[in-house]
């Protein structure tokens, strides 16, 4: 899709073209906006509604489910559908809470429910073969190693051995589901997802779970779904029998639908049911889990014809401040509707802010505490979670308590950084030598590539010995060269390591990551690039922390081991994923940094696409924040994120306080178009002048990856990472014939080639 596309599709007008009288914010007599109003009493085929965080969507569609039970509907023939049982749950507790008493209410479940519902139908139909469920755990694993152990029977047993360990088997599991999820087949995914080689047998062993899955009559959660879609695919006799039930299907977070809950929605509609989708293509950041911005958008129609779109513009959550912020934090992207977030009048006020480092963090926290405010109702949000591994360290100096969106990730629970203090630790005390325990730990960590049975063998002889074993010795038999040699030079550091007791914790840990080649093997030992990205940032991160504490080593392994428990009283750290839906009074947004947020990588670069799914989460990441925001970059050597310079936060927060004083002066603006545009919407007036000094940052950089260029010097290439500020970008080049550069591209003699 280029350029933004227009709201009008025969429904309500968008709020850009609405008549200066007509305030979206204002609230109609019995207390929806008119915006809201207009999704209640829709009449006529399918809607989408675009809402903007925050947009009470919940009220509006128990409200609407009213009204068409109001006009004659039959509760039979309405379904409404939500993302998860939470939501669900809630939705239902709401509607009984509004509706009259007594009076019968519609269905209202998640698609796993449905597609469960639909199994049972289906089988006692004949048409579809009975199966149980795997409800846990424990028999999905079995059945996953199983066929893995299957595919990968010809190997050799070091190759089984590690595609069994725990985080394989999760990626298997997940790539199973999603070959599912996508209605796609193993091979298509496999590729589209660009796993890494070592997980070849992905494909295989997708191919033998179903076999087991069929032999055994048992079926997974993700069947739920796409084994009735299948079946009603293929058989328009099935079909007939689900069809024509149904008047009007609801369904909410409509962004975040998979292709299978798309197809099956389609099959459950019919042509006779109208669907209203509701939901905020900005918000569309489960593409991982098969979810697409698209879904809203041309893809809608695509699959159900012509929707008239309502928009739900106004936000309950945060101040004019914030909601300013998220219109230019967003205005990069162009896979979206041309529709502004507007602050009702009655929110609290959301003061705005930018930082480095974390002094900021800890000061932001203190001063919270200072004006009386709980520490609980402050959250950290993180890209991804390694970077909170600094985050945590720098709360547990400072003594403010914390919990964790995923307590697995706690810092003294990981079991990288484990080994990283341990090699520390050895350097102090060189008797852990003798420790197989300790050992075992520093060879598995990061991995050899060599079993864990095989490891405990030699580690045992070697704490026992404290000499390499010779070659013919029996627990080096079997093992490849490449295994022994790798082997021996993990133990020779591990040797090394106590007579480099006087360097700095940094230094030593530069040592140890250079000497095993750590993010060589952490990226080869990931089963997909985001997890090696994300085990090497964890590298970074805490050799700067050690930076830090240069002069106290002990205080720094301490810190790292230390065995801390979720406070209930804390300040939250959670991901911007694990925020969805959420918010908080205070949230600060940490490690705001190129390559951290937006996320990219050597190895994984950033597409335009990639940049707008990045662009979506950090969205997501600020629309959290009610009464507070911070945002918070590295630095040091790190470049702030181009999202802060998009968000223009200091100017988002002058104009909103000028809003709140009803103040005469004007105002200086990067963009008058949106702040204009803002106000006219909202119904008030500022006197704006343009911000000469620091101008609009330009949202799309001329510069993309994948353009071809010639250099004067180095002949012609490839721009494989574009990066910084779009006016000015530092983009990455493979040339042909020279390798990779990196290159100012304004200052560079290059040439474009078609
Ligand atoms: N027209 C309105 N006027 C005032 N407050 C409203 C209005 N509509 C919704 N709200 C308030 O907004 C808050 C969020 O509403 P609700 O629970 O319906 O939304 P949600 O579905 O949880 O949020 P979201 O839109 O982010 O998905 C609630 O406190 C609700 O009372």
């Amino acid at each position: 899709m280029s350029g933004f596309e227009s709201l009008s599709h025969g429904g309500q007008p968008s709020n850009a073209d609405a008549a200066p009288t007509d305030h979206p914010v204002q609230a109609t007599c019995d207390g929806l906006t008119p915006e809201q109003l207009a999704v209640v009493e829709h009449q006529g085929g399918h809607a989408r509604v675009a809402a903007v965080a925050g947009a009470g969507k919940t009220t509006t569609l128990v409200r609407r489910v009213l009204h068409l039970l109001e006009s004659g509907e039959h509760p039979k023939r309405l379904l409404v559908l939500m993302f998860n049982r939470a939501a669900r749950d809630d939705f239902r507790a709401k509607l009984q809470s509004l509706a009259p008493p007594a009076r019968q209410l519609p269905d209202v479940r998640t698609f796993h429910s449905i597609g469960h519902r639909l199994t049972q139908s289906l089988t006692r139909w004949g048409f579809l073969a009975p199966r149980q469920l795997l409800q846990a755990d424990w028999q999905r694993e079995r059945l996953l190693r199983q066929a893995i152990m299957q595919a990968l029977e010809a190997g050799d047993s070091e190759t089984r051995e590690s595609a069994l360990e725990s985080e394989r088997i999760e990626a298997f599991g997940q790539f199973c589901d999603l070959v599912k999820a996508e209605m796609t087949s193993p091979a298509a995914l496999f590729e589209r997802l660009e796993y890494a080689g070592s997980e070849r047998h992905f494909v295989d062993a997708f191919g033998i779970v179903e076999t087991m899955l069929e032999a055994s009559g048992s079926m997974t959660y993700a069947d739920l779904l796409c084994r009735p879609l299948r079946c009603l695919e293929a058989n328009p006799e099935a079909c007939q029998r689900v069809q024509g039930f149904l008047s009007h299907v609801i369904v909410d977070e409509y962004q975040d639908i998979n292709e299978a809950q798309l197809r099956l929605l389609k099959m459950l509609a019919g042509s006779q049911a109208r669907v209203m989708a509701v939901g905020d293509a900005n918000q569309c950041i489960y593409e991982w889990r098969g979810a697409r911005p698209d879904a809203m958008l041309a893809r809608f129609e695509g699959l159900f014809g012509q929707a008239s779109d309502y928009p739900l513009s106004v936000t309950f959550r945060h101040g004019h401040g914030l909601a300013l912020a998220a219109n230019y934090a967003i205005r990069g992207n162009r896979a979206r509707r041309d529709q502004l977030c507007l602050a009702a009048p009655q929110n609290p006020v959301t003061r705005l802010g930018s930082g480095t480092g974390a002094a900021a963090l800890l000061a932001a926290l203190e001063r919270w505490r200072d004006a009386g405010r709980e520490t609980g109702d402050a959250c950290v949000l993180v890209r991804s979670w390694s970077l909170s591994v600094s985050v945590q360290l720098q709360l547990l100096r400072a003594g403010i308590p914390f919990r964790l969106a995923q307590e697995e990730r706690f810092v003294f629970r990981l079991p990288l950084v484990q080994a990283l203090a341990g090699y520390l630790q050895l350097a102090r005390e060189p008797r852990r030598l003798q420790d197989p325990a300790h050992l075992l730990l520093l060879f598995s960590q990061p991995t050899t590539f060599v079993a864990q049975e095989r490891l405990k063998q030699l580690v045992e002889t070697l704490a026992r010995t404290q000499t390499w074993p010779g070659k013919d010795s029996v627990v080096l038999q079997g093992l490849k060269p490449v295994q022994r040699r790798n082997l021996k030079k993990r133990w020779q550091l591990l040797c090394e390591l106590p007579s480099l007791a006087a360097w700095s914790p940094a230094k030593l840990l530069e040592h140890v990551v250079d000497a095993i080649d750590a993010e060589k093997v952490l990226r080869r030992s990931a089963a997909r690039r985001e997890k090696g990205d994300e085990d090497v940032r964890l590298l970074d991160v805490l050799i700067e922390q050690a930076g830090e504490l240069a002069n106290d080593p002990e205080g720094f392994i301490e810190l790292l081991r230390n065995p801390v428990e979720n406070r209930p009283d804390g300040v939250l750290i959670s991901t911007v994923h694990g925020a969805k839906g959420l918010e908080w009074p205070l949230v600060i947004v940490w490690g705001l940094n190129e390559e951290d947020f937006p996320h990219f990588s050597r190895e994984n670069p950033l597409s335009p696409e990639r940049l707008e799914e990045e662009r979506r989460l950090y969205y997501v990441a600020i629309t959290r924040a009610r009464e507070r925001l911070l945002l918070i970059q590295d630095g040091g050597d790190h470049r702030p994120s181009r999202f802060i310079a998009e968000t223009s936060v200091e100017e988002c927060d002058r104009i909103a306080g000028a809003l709140a004083r009803d103040d005469s002066a004007s105002v200086a603006v990067r963009d008058p178009r949106i702040v204009e545009r803002y106000l006219a919407a909202v119904g008030r007036q500022l006197p704006l002048t343009v911000d000469s000094i620091s101008p609009a940052p330009a949202m799309d950089s001329a510069w993309r990856v994948g353009d071809r260029l010639r250099h004067a010097n180095f002949g012609t290439g490839e721009i494989v990472v574009v990066e910084g500020d779009p006016a000015n970008p530092v983009i990455e080049v493979r040339f042909d014939g020279a390798g990779r550069r990196r290159l100012i591209a304004t200052r560079a003699p290059l040439e474009r080639l078609a």
